[in-house]
């Protein structure tokens, strides 16, 4: 295999083959929707806002919003203030009354275990199994065993070889030196920056069962002098202080808002003053509207974790919150962007 050189980006569209993967589910969660719930159907006779449709077919929050944000982005729904409404083309194709409704045409998918998968994730706001495997555990709880630990990361670490180049090179970082990478994964983020940021040196925190997988992925890729690993529970413990730049990249879209907060504000505790917080992710416009790729993996992330892709403002609710000031955004590749937030 050829060694891989992280100052190096191909020059090839990823867009297609992220996509299939990225975007997954999003049919599962049309089609339960529509098949199970004749959600369009009731929405055309009652626009309603997001508290009102958690309250007529008893959803959790954070699904239903997921959802929402899947449909408007699709064009099936629209969004006057905070009221949606059903479209044209949703009216067309998704009614039950229409000539033209495709129920019929989907109703064969009903059964699609990932279609059952979230009649649960909406009703009771927890994610399902992983993959939607009866035997597995979820996400959060199958990441404290090795084994998944070590095929989870390296499915990270593969995207993050063109993802963390792609950052790293979106981003002027000259004024900082110690890089704190939280759940930082195999290290591929911490190594691409450092890779292409020859002042920075790094640490990947991560938990127990990842601890040994980062420190051999990153003596594989040559940066064992430059990106140490330091095992921790990110959610029970401090940061540890003596770092200029803080790291969550695809962190925060596996939690929900308590915890995202939380992670905010440690991150803010933590950095030094004059110090920078990157967040890299795939964002959901302001207007929550779209992208329509980030809509769908937005889906797959409700089904599979307890979180959801935030949108730029929400973060900057989030972040202003927990005292950052500053922000700025830059799309990198393969629909991801780094949201960047200083501690004054
Ligand atoms: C989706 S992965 C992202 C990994 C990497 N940052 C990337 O962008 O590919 C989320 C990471 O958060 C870590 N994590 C989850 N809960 C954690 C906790 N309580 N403390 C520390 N790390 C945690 C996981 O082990 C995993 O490596």
């Amino acid at each position: 295999m050829e060694a891989t050189d992280l100052r190096r980006i191909p020059s090839s569209d990823p867009l297609r083959a992220y996509r299939y993967r990225d975007g997954l589910y999003a049919a599962d969660l049309v089609t339960a929707a529509l098949v199970h719930l004749d959600f369009f159907t009731w929405l055309a006779a009652n626009p309603s806002d997001l508290a009102a449709i958690c309250r007529h077919f008893g959803f959790a929050g954070r699904p239903a919003d997921v959802m929402m944000t899947l449909f408007c982005a699709n064009g099936f729904v629209t969004r006057e203030g905070d009221v949606f409404h059903l479209s044209d083309s949703g009216r067309d194709f998704l009614l039950a009354s229409s000539p033209w409704s495709l129920a019929p045409y989907y109703r064969s998918l009903k059964d699609r275990p990932v279609t059952k998968d979230y009649l649960k994730v909406l009703s009771t706001g927890k994610p399902a199994n992983w993959g939607g495997y009866d035997e597995s555990a979820d996400w959060h709880r199958a990441m404290e065993d090795e084994a998944f630990a070590r095929q989870f990361t390296a499915a990270m670490d593969c995207r993050g070889v063109l993802m963390g180049p792609a950052m790293a090179q979106a981003l002027d970082l000259s004024r900082f030196s110690r890089l704190l990478d939280i759940g930082g994964g195999s290290g591929i983020y911490a190594c691409s920056l450092v890779a292409n940021h020859p002042k920075l040196s790094a640490t990947v925190f991560d938990q127990f069962s990842v601890e040994k997988i980062a420190r051999t992925r990153i003596a594989e890729l040559g940066y064992a002098d430059r990106v140490d690993v330091r095992a921790g529970d990110m959610l029970k413990e401090e940061l540890p202080g003596g770092y200029d730049l803080h790291l969550y990249s695809n962190v925060l879209h596996d939690w929900d808002l308590p915890e995202v907060r939380q992670l905010l504000a440690a991150s803010f505790r933590a950095l030094a003053p004059g110090g920078m917080l990157l967040i890299h992710d795939a964002f959901i416009d302001a207007d929550k509207c779209g992208p329509l790729p980030v809509a769908e993996y937005s889906a797959l992330l409700m089904h599979s974790t307890q979180g959801k892709c935030y949108s730029t403002a929400e973060y900057e609710v989030l972040a202003t919150e927990a005292g950052f000031r500053g922000f700025s955004f830059r799309t990198t590749a393969a629909d991801r962007g780094v949201m960047t937030a200083g501690k004054p």
